[in-house]
């Protein structure tokens, strides 16, 4: 099998395209290195160019007849930039998306499977949320994800093509063969910010203690990217039976582990996953900040036929293993 990945310069594409080489599946990569690293595309085809450049995609499409599927991954991610500048954020993810979802009909490329996030689901009772839990998306960058999904829904039920939309939860870890990994040097996220903090010496700040979770911290669901790599081929596998060609052509799934964990809990992990113990500082919750959530959808196993195999320390540990290879790496 062949596929195009969009976005396979990033972190999560490039995992994917990783397991696809490890299973026997070629992946052809289209990535214009906004975020992305070239280096990423060691061992795969790759083009470098926009997913709205129709001229590009027949091209490829016209090297690579057997392409059979894509899974499209290029966006931009950055949820307070979105906040700043959304234009150019509802631009390279809604309208850039509607652009390649023609060239893709054009060349008559059905089957699609899109990276969407569970950042859109609204806060629920018990943090834990299904896909059929409301969706009220906090910024403008889940506002586009959701955007997207609904364009999708439509042009699925008029055209044929067939969307698998995957929500994922929060991707942690690296490929556990360390050939990719978060591209950033200063990441902003928890696990990131943990790192940080045992690197520097400096005090870990827990962004939020009033949250109505156990503890008071924020809650989330850790996903290991390559649980989430793994989620892809089996969606790649099983898509003609999870989009049939005579159903609704759309189908969304969430990519999580069902577990929610806390700040707090994730300290304590980290701390007996490292043997060190941090010196943290508790302040108010950062702009935008939400409490949180975690899947209760077994649909993914259903679906799928896919469970998460990583931990929590899996994924941390393989984190610590990117960061101390990262800088070698990318220079
Ligand atoms: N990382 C997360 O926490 C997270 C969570 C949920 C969903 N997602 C989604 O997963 C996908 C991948 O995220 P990531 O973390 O790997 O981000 P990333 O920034 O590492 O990767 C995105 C890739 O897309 C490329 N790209 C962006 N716009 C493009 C365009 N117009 N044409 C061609 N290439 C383009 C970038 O150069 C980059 O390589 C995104 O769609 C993101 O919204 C990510
Ligand atoms: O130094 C820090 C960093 C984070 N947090 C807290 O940790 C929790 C998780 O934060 P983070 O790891 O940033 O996850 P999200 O808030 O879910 O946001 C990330 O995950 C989203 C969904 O995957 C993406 O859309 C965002 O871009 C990405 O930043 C939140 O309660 C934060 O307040 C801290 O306490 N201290």
């Amino acid at each position: 099998m062949k596929v195009l990945i969009t976005g396979g310069a990033g972190f999560i594409g490039s995992t994917i395209a990783s397991a696809c080489a490890d299973n026997g599946v070629e992946s052809v990569i289209l990535d214009n290195l906004v975020t992305g690293r070239a280096e990423f595309t060691d061992g795969h085809r790759f083009y470098r160019g926009d997913i709205a450049d129709g001229a590009l995609l027949d091209q490829i499409f016209a090297d690579h007849p057997e392409i059979e599927a894509t899974v499209h991954c290029a966006a931009l991610i950055v949820v307070p930039e979105s906040v700043s500048d959304p234009l150019r954020y509802w631009h390279a993810n809604v309208a850039k998306t509607i652009a390649f979802v023609q060239h893709l009909l054009r060349n008559g490329r059905p089957r699609l499977l899109f990276s969407s996030t569970a950042a859109m689901y609204g806060p629920g009772d018990d943090f834990a949320v299904d896909e059929e839990s409301a969706i009220e998306p906090g910024s403008p960058y889940a506002r586009t994800k959701a955007a997207v999904e609904v364009m999708l829904q439509d042009v699925a039920a008029a055209t044929e093509l067939r969307a698998l939309s995957l929500r994922y939860f929060n991707p942690i870890g690296a490929d556990p063969q360390l050939r990719t990994g978060l591209q950033t040097p200063r990441p902003t996220h928890l696990l990131g910010k943990l790192i940080e903090a045992s690197e520097t010496g400096a005090e870990f700040a827990i962004t939020g203690t009033d949250w109505p979770t156990r503890d008071g911290t924020g809650i989330r669901d850790f996903i290991h990217v390559w649980d989430l790599a793994a989620a892809h081929l089996a969606g790649l596998r099983s898509f003609d039976e999870v989009v049939p060609k005579d159903g609704s052509g759309y189908q969304v799934i969430n990519l999580g582990t069902g577990t929610g964990t806390t700040v707090r809990e994730m300290l304590v992990g980290y701390e007996q996953v490292t043997g060190e113990s941090l010196r943290t500082r508790e302040t108010g919750p950062r702009l935008g900040d939400v409490a949180g959530a975690y899947t209760r959808s077994d649909r993914a196993r259903r679906l799928l036929g896919w469970t998460p195999e990583h931990s929590l320390a899996d994924g941390i540990r393989d984190s610590l293993r990117w960061a101390e290879v990262r800088a070698e790496r990318l220079g």
